[in-house]
């Protein structure tokens, strides 16, 4: 298995965005952002509906391009490798329903073969992979779920199903797009603390966007916040552990309204 590090080719995978625009006709979804995000390190993604959260997310897969500004990976990584190490869990999970949950994990390495070989991969796998598959599903704590269909699952497996496939692609930079808005506040909690929790265990990046800013100050070292496109709060953890910049305030300046304490 690969372990993201500094030192490992594929791993360590760290940004540099300067003055990064990402523009659509007639629509700037990011303008001149300006940003580094350190290889390993936590960050949440917070600001109103619309604000370029998953903009941003689909420019570090490597789905978007700027299309004014620069990123740079860090260490000498290459776009290639980028994309090899990258596990994404998109916010409507993009499970197949009617295959089993062995096959949607599996399909988590079909970007890394041909098409022939990954459809052989996903149809006939070999005793290796399924037992890759099981790990992964053990590890997020539904290992029981293997042969299970998609479609007969709860959110919640589902969800972690969608994790598990991120997982079986080994992964140095994990991105979540919403992973928890379909999910009541203790699954919620259990979900972000998986996240974190694999991200540790494998040195990967982590980078997640949220809809409650309280998550994303009680789980990440770093919450950054969007408006309209731009960065307009960065806050890190300090030394006790809190995020002293996420105050009523900033979160109000953020959010255009009142959001209660946090
Ligand atoms: N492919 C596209 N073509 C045109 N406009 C787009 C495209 N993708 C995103 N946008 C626009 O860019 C802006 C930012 O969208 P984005 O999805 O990044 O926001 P978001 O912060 O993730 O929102 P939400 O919290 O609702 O998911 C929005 O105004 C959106 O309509």
């Amino acid at each position: 298995m690969t372990i993201c590090s500094r030192k490992s080719p594929a791993g360590g995978i760290g940004f540099e965005l300067e003055e990064v625009t990402v523009a659509f006709p007639g629509k700037a979804a990011l303008e001149d952002v300006s940003l580094t995000l350190e290889p390993g390190s936590t960050v949440a993604l917070i600001g109103p509906s619309g604000a370029g959260k998953t903009t941003l997310l689909r420019l570090l897969a490597g789905a978007l391009e700027p299309t004014g500004g620069a990123l740079r990976d860090m260490g000498g990584v290459t776009r290639a490798q980028r994309a090899a190490a990258t596990g994404f869990i998109h916010q409507d999970h993009a499970l197949v329903p009617v295959l089993r949950v062995l096959q949607n994990v599996l399909a988590g390495r079909l970007g890394r073969y041909g098409a022939l070989r990954g459809l052989r991969s996903v149809y006939f796998p070999s005793r290796a992979d399924v037992e890759a598959v099981h790990a992964a599903l053990l590890r997020v704590g539904i290992g029981e779920l293997l042969y299970r269909r998609t479609d007969r699952l709860s959110g919640g497996e589902q969800q972690r199903v969608a994790i598990a496939r991120a997982l079986f692609q080994e992964p140095c930079l994990l991105l979540c797009d919403e992973p928890v808005a379909s999910l009541d506040p203790a699954r919620s909690r259990d979900v972000i603390q998986l996240l974190i929790d694999l991200a540790e265990e494998r040195g990967a990046t982590l980078v997640t966007s949220v809809h409650d800013e309280r998550l994303a100050g009680r789980y990440f070292d770093r919450v950054i916040g969007l408006r309209e496109g731009r960065i307009v709060l960065d806050s890190s953890r300090s030394e006790s552990g809190q995020h002293e910049a996420l105050t009523p305030a900033a979160l109000e300046d953020l959010y255009g309204i009142v959001r209660g304490d946090s």
